[in-house]
């Protein structure tokens, strides 16, 4: 299982927000560090195919486009928007949107709703849950169907610092058999889990050969301040 992106860029009119990025990415936990503004969701929708590339590709096993989708989960940073569905109609939707057979939907449902601690809310309705439940819904919702590409954009924002932590160990468990990519500006969030750590700022990404010791020495005080440099250069 392999992502593979080729020289991507993407241009709004005359900004450039990604120019000229190469990837490639195995299963495993992978973070996209970079400050507001670096181009990090731009790249992300465009691996999620939502967005077409001005130039360059994306494949996943040698496939693009709508057929990386059946294989394909996805948060985007946006909250999910409260809506009269019930959560498990929710996620019985997302199973409906992945085609799992309906005799196993509900085997699925019970699985999300436990992976992203909701059982006690599945029969309330999604406009009822706090923005935090409703982000947990948004990633359950990228799980359903165990995809083998998770894209997740700042999948951290607006959880307390238990849900974050419990983020990081469902998310950890996950990148086993999923390319899981998983955007964030907080170093703290990636740093006990992530497989590689790629840097982007200004839609380019920022190579330095001597990072990935840091990732490994897993020195969240050396790990930042490299980050701030890099960044700020
Ligand atoms: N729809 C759009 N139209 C024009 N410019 C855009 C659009 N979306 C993003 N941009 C610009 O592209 C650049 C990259 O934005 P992007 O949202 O990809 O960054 P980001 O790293 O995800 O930032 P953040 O951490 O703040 O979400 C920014 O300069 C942004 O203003």
């Amino acid at each position: 299982m392999r992502l593979t992106v080729t020289d991507v860029s993407v241009r709004y009119r005359r900004r450039v927000a990604v120019d000229h990025v190469s990837w490639s990415l195995g299963p495993g936990f992978h973070a996209l560090l970079g400050p507001n503004g670096a181009g990090k969701s731009s790249l992300l929708t465009t691996v999620a195919t939502i967005r077409r590339p001005t130039s360059g590709t994306v494949e996943l096993d040698g496939l693009r486009g709508d057929r990386i989708r059946t294989r394909l989960g996805y948060c985007p940073q946006e909250n999910l928007r409260k809506s009269r569905f019930t959560v498990r109609e929710h996620l019985a939707y997302m199973c409906w949107l992945h085609r799992i057979p309906s005799p196993d939907q509900s085997g699925e449902i019970s699985r999300i709703l436990d992976v992203v601690d909701l059982d006690a809310r599945a029969d309330d309705r999604v406009g009822s849950l706090s923005g935090g439940m409703r982000r947990r819904l948004g990633i359950g919702s990228a799980l359903v169907g165990s995809p083998n590409l998770l894209v997740l954009d700042e999948p951290s924002a607006g959880l307390d610092v238990a849900q974050r932590a419990e983020l990081a160990s469902v998310l950890g468990q996950v990148s086993r058999d999923a390319i899981t990519i998983v955007s964030t500006h907080i170093v703290e969030d990636i740093i006990d889990i992530a497989e590689t750590v790629t840097i982007m700022d200004s839609g380019h990404f920022i190579t330095d050969e001597s990072f990935s010791s840091f990732t490994v020495s897993r020195d969240l005080d050396a790990v930042r301040s490299k980050y701030l440099a890099m960044v700020s250069r």
